[in-house]
């Protein structure tokens, strides 16, 4: 059982809701955010920051969480969703390709398009939220990079120069 943060503007709603049944279902923790509705004045990075606050906010506190946002165009909400400082937003359109995001930079923010598939998006999500980080010491280093960019502005400090067995702690804490 995994905390969700599940979300879609218009351009996914029918499928975000159909994932939200499938994954309450499924007895996760399904969080929807919204809309309420189909909404055309609705905007995506209303509820793409939304999701990508609540499962930064949630990991940070040690909890299982992830997010998913539908919207027509994918690539609208992974930009919106990796403004927030954390989120690591991703498409994909199949499971194959969320499994390779999750393995290489652990994202926390899956960004599926309205028109996919509903059993493809569904496995979809199921992988992205089976899947771990893999090679913790050198993919961990490279997100310790950005976490370092995101919170001092700089890639030159701390993170490049630790070692791996520090990187291994640091990244599992
Ligand atoms: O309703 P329109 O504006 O045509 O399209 C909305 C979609 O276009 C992009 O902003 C997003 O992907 C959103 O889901």
């Amino acid at each position: 059982m995994r905390r969700i943060h599940l979300t879609a503007d218009h351009g996914g709603y029918e499928l975000g809701r159909a994932l939200q049944q499938r994954a309450e279902g499924a007895g996760h923790d399904v969080i929807w955010h919204g809309a309420d509705a189909v909404d055309p004045g609705d905007d995506y990075p209303v509820q793409a920051i939304r999701v990508g606050r609540a499962v930064v906010e949630d990991q940070d506190a040690g909890i299982d969480a992830f997010a998913v946002l539908v919207v027509e165009e994918p690539a609208a909400g992974v930009v919106a969703a990796n403004k927030v400082n954390g989120a690591r937003a991703v498409p994909a359109t199949s499971p194959n390709v969320a499994i390779a995001t999750r393995r290489v930079v652990d994202a926390n923010v899956l960004v599926l398009g309205g028109d996919a598939d509903e059993q493809v998006a569904w496995l979809t999500l199921n992988a992205f939220i089976t899947t771990g980080l893999e090679h913790v010491v050198d993919h961990g280093r490279r997100i310790l990079q950005i976490e370092e960019y995101e919170n001092a502005g700089t890639i030159e400090g701390w993170a490049v120069q630790l070692e791996p067995e520090q990187i291994a702690r640091q990244y599992s804490e």
